[in-house]
């Protein structure tokens, strides 16, 4: 099966030919399990592809520079800005976060499933340059039970759990915009949802 996406690359906007790969959009309020269930369903189908996104965000404690994301400075992110090296960019809570664009659109030209786990402003970014994306979002069974689940992660500052809490409620109230809405209450259930979504 062909597909034709519309790549808006810097201004411009070009037309791309693809063949049978699959853009899969996830997003979510910080704390939801997006990661996790990510993780998981990588680990049961080691053929998606997960783009590692770039950040100026801190390393938390086990994370590794290449594979949760590629850690750089503020000046290295906007060179890679104005290079035009990105699907897509955001700010979030004080960090700037990116999807490299030349891996996304080679995995999805050679055939592969693609699964970016970004946030809502670049969610619609990528929906406007590929509406044939498939955009999901997780939703959380509560903001009481997102709060316990930032906090059980016992990596954010005060701060910056705040800040997180508080873009949460913007976001929920997106959930509408995206093809789909998971609630990730009991996690199985969850993963399961997830995987039909993929693979239908
Ligand atoms: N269904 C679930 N029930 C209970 N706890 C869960 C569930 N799913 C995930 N969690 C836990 O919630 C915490 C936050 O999960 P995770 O880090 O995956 O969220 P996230 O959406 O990726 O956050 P961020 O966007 O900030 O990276 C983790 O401790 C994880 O184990
Ligand atoms: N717009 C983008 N958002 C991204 C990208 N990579 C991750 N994210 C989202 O940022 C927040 C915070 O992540 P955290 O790791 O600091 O907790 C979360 O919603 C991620 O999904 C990206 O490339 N672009």
């Amino acid at each position: 099966m062909m597909q034709v996406l519309s790549i808006k690359s810097g201004a411009t906007t070009k037309e791309q030919c693809l063949s049978s790969g699959k853009l899969m959009i996830l997003t979510g309020p910080s704390g939801v399990g997006k990661g996790t269930l990510m993780r998981t369903l990588l680990q049961r189908h080691p053929e998606l592809y997960y783009s590692v996104s770039a950040t100026t965000r801190a390393p938390r404690s086990g994370e590794s520079d290449g594979i949760n994301y590629y850690f750089v400075s503020r000046t290295r992110f906007e060179q890679l800005v104005a290079n035009g090296e990105f699907l897509e960019w955001a700010e979030f809570a004080g960090n700037y976060y990116g999807t490299p664009r030349q891996p996304v659109l080679e995995k999805v030209n050679s055939g592969k499933t693609v699964l970016l786990e970004i946030e809502l402003d670049g969610a619609r970014q990528v929906r406007t340059s590929f509406p044939q994306a498939i955009s999901i979002f997780i939703l959380p069974p509560s903001l009481g039970e997102l709060e316990k689940r930032i906090r059980s992660r016992n990596q954010d500052s005060e701060d910056a759990i705040a800040r997180r809490l508080i873009l949460a409620q913007d976001e929920i109230k997106a959930a509408d915009e995206f093809d789909i809405q998971i609630v990730n209450d009991d996690f199985e259930t969850a993963l399961c949802s997830l995987e039909k979504a993929i693979f239908g």
